[in-house]
């Protein structure tokens, strides 16, 4: 039996939209600590969301290259780090905390290598790469381009919506899928309709 497919809710900005993610029995939610993305928290932000996510629903806090000291002033309320950026190994690993690392699929990537590079990452995020923008773009990727065999979890991201998500995890049954700007309403804000049928692909999917 193929195990389920995790699922990841990333940007989230509001009480009511954590709550939702919970009750759709979501895996993780991500809260973007990055400033220049329309969905950023501000720390005090961040606390007060945090507290209120139900046990066993994984915070996720998603970082690009930024100060180490920003990182450690968030950790008291997140149980996994996501690293957006350039950040290398070391720095990743120095908070004591599991992470994941998020690789833009630029045409030269080679997976294997940062597979190797990042090996104490807990999972690789693969997302569309656009020079200039660091995730969150809403574009999808030729998911032909991910190893049928990694040496790490993939997490599948990038463009990801109801309409396409069967296709997705048919084609590259990925460990999770991250999703963002697919079950927004407007940025930050989530739409609990498409929250709830971007679930209901996911398991309808895994069940093919
Ligand atoms: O959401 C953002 O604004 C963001 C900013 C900087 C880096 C990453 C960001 N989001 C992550 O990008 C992927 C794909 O998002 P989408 O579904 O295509 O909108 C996902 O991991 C988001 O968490």
């Amino acid at each position: 039996m193929n195990p389920r497919t995790r699922i990841k809710f990333c940007g989230l900005t509001r009480h009511e939209d954590v709550a939702m993610a919970a009750s759709l029995g979501v895996d993780a939610v991500g809260f973007v600590m990055w400033p220049k993305s329309t969905r950023s928290i501000t720390p005090e932000t961040l606390e007060a969301l945090a507290v209120r996510v139900p046990a066993f629903v994984t915070r996720v806090g998603l970082f690009v290259n930024q100060p180490a000291e920003l990182i450690e002033q968030c950790l008291p309320y997140l149980d996994l780090i996501q690293f957006h950026g350039d950040e290398s190994a070391s720095f990743c690993h120095q908070f004591g905390r599991p992470w994941i690392k998020a690789l833009r699929m630029r045409d030269d990537i080679d997976l294997h290598h940062a597979a190797a590079q990042y090996s104490n990452a807990q999972a690789l995020l693969l997302d569309a790469y656009r020079p200039g923008i660091p995730g969150g773009t809403g574009e999808t990727f030729d998911w032909s381009r991910i190893p049928a065999t990694l040496e790490k979890p993939v997490i599948l991201a990038g463009g990801l919506t109801a309409d396409n998500i069967a296709a997705a995890v048919s084609q590259v049954t990925p460990y999770a899928v991250d999703v963002s700007g697919g079950i927004e309403a407007s940025p930050g804000v989530k739409d609990a309709e498409l929250m709830a049928s971007f679930v209901k692909r996911v398991a309808l999917a895994g069940s093919c």
